[in-house]
């Protein structure tokens, strides 16, 4: 491959290099104890092991089916094409405003010819780590808020659908569906920017995700940003290209605005007015302290360890890795034109985007919430004649309409810093599962077996019913070969 066309690699190499070292053990420790702390997830601890790096280590027994911890989000994002079927709050990424808002405006956005997505599943750790999976998510996502050419004109809506007054007195809350206060969700709480992307479920939601990271990246007429026209012409090269290039953005836009937010503090304690800090040079240790909860995670350089698409001949690997890592160049490029600041710059080479990138490849479990309109609809059909027949004289058209998608769930993309710590296993004794009182996006890791005091906690990456060979090729993509018990017993003898 050519030398990297990012001149910030070259000029910042040394910044960039204290960026990705991995932390001493010390520090891994100290920032898990605090995080399990705040978090509260007492019933387990992050150890350093020097075969597989950090793991996570049980303090207690579990019986299995039994909650081991549950893990607060740190970076996410809805995927863009789920955006028409689930409308959540963009920090907690529960469901908000009613069940008739959520019909109403899915069945108005698919009457306008927008796309529909896809299977949910309630067991959350994602395992395609290919390139194959992001090239499918490409087609699906740049159709968010588009119309599908496919499509154009002609929408998959149903002539006897609800009509589109119908669908706006559902989504005006004009017309009410039976029984839907049971399945009452949090009201809407617009972006403080003004912008129409992000909707929250409470203020403590909108203003913490404004703080931490929308403040920058907001194109609302309030927002802080200078350049909203950029920030545009960046999201939508992501949407039609790959959107994890999104959650890359926000964990830029965070350090950045820890990293302000750190230094201020400096000058406050300093007792000196921030103005005089006139220098544009980057102060490494706040950056290196701004940057933390992201050196813990595990990565490496996302186009080089990006597995190539099944059907690609390994003689053209060299220029797909060489597009892979030009894809990442264009979107920086755009990402720097809408919220460089030159005292993070380092953040802005190649070589940390490429890394962000991988992080999410590496360690993500899929953001998945599931849909009160589904629970709706199984209460509907639960309930005893003659009600039944009663409530489904209203609800029956919306269900025919919505058809087999009525129980799509909020799917996206999320790094949560304790869960990213666990190691795989083919006999794992835990899961990430959702269970029906886990409404917002938040993790959920389950005990599968009996586990003891001290034992490492394990989940599987991939299908780990799968024969042998075929689950060590997909483990290649996590960078090693499994040797778990499984493993060793099912190994062909040389
Ligand atoms: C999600 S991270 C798990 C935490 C990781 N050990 C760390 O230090 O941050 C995934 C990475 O951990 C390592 N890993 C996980 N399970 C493993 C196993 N069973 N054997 C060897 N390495 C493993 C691999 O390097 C993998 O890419």
């Amino acid at each position: 491959m050519d030398a990297s066309p990012c001149p910030l690699d070259t000029k910042y190499a040394n910044q960039i290099a204290a960026l990705l070292a991995p932390p001493s053990p010390q520090t891994i420790q100290e920032y898990y104890e605090g995080l399990i702390q705040k978090e509260k997830c007492h019933a387990v601890r992050i150890e350093i092991n020097t075969e597989h790096g950090k793991g996570v280590f049980s303090n207690r027994k579990f019986e299995e089916e039994e909650l081991i911890f549950k893990d607060q989000i740190l970076v996410a994002a809805q995927h863009s094409s789920n955006k028409v079927d689930c409308f959540v709050c963009s920090s907690c990424f529960r469901f908000i405003g009613s069940v008739e808002l959520q019909i109403g405006r899915k069945l108005y956005l698919q009457s306008l010819g927008l796309s529909v997505k896809k299977e949910c599943c309630h067991q959350t750790f994602s395992n395609e780590k290919t390139a194959s999976s992001s090239s499918e998510s490409q087609n699906e996502d740049h159709l968010f808020f588009q119309e599908n050419s496919d499509n154009a004109g002609q929408s998959s809506y149903g002539e006897n659908s609800p009509s589109k007054e119908v669908l706006e007195s559902l989504m005006n809350e004009k017309l009410s569906l039976p029984f839907s206060k049971q399945f009452s969700l949090p009201s809407i709480v617009p972006c403080p920017g003004g912008c129409e992307e992000e909707y929250y479920c409470s203020k403590v939601c909108a203003d913490s995700n404004w703080e931490s990271m929308h403040s920058l990246l907001c194109t609302g007429k309030s927002s802080c940003s200078l350049r909203q026209a950029a920030i545009v012409k960046f999201t939508e090269h992501a949407n039609s290209t790959n959107d994890i290039f999104i959650l890359a953005a926000k964990v830029i836009s965070f350090t950045i605005l820890r990293y302000r937010r750190l230094k201020q503090s400096l000058f406050e304690n300093s007792k000196r007015p921030s103005s005089h800090n006139s220098t544009n040079d980057c102060n490494l240790s706040l950056l290196l302290e701004a940057w933390k909860p992201f050196a813990m995670g595990f990565k490496r350089r996302w186009w080089d360890s990006i597995a190539l698409p099944e059907d690609m001949d390994s003689c053209v690997e060299a220029l797909f890795r060489e597009e892979m890592r030009d894809m990442a160049f264009s979107s920086l490029q755009l990402l720097k034109e809408a919220i460089f600041d030159i005292e993070c710059a380092p953040l802005f080479s190649l070589e940390i985007y490429g890394h962000i990138i991988d992080m999410f490849e590496l360690n993500n479990l899929d953001l998945v919430v599931a849909s009160p309109v589904e629970n709706y609809f199984l209460y509907i059909d639960e309930l005893p004649s003659p009600e039944k027949e009663e409530a489904e004289k209203l609800t029956r058209p919306f269900l025919d309409a919505l058809g087999d998608d009525y129980s799509v769930c909020c799917q996206g993309t999320a790094f949560y810093p304790i869960q990213s710590c666990i190691n795989h296993s083919c006999c794992p004794n835990a899961k990430a599962f959702k269970r029906e009182e886990d409404i917002d996006g938040h993790t959920v890791i389950i005990a599968v077996s009996p586990i003891s005091i001290g034992e490492e906690i394990t989940i599987s990456y991939i299908d780990e019913d799968l024969p042998y060979e075929e689950r060590q090729a997909l483990l290649a993509d996590y960078g090693f070969k499994c040797s778990c018990r499984k493993c060793r017993k099912e190994q062909p003898s040389r």
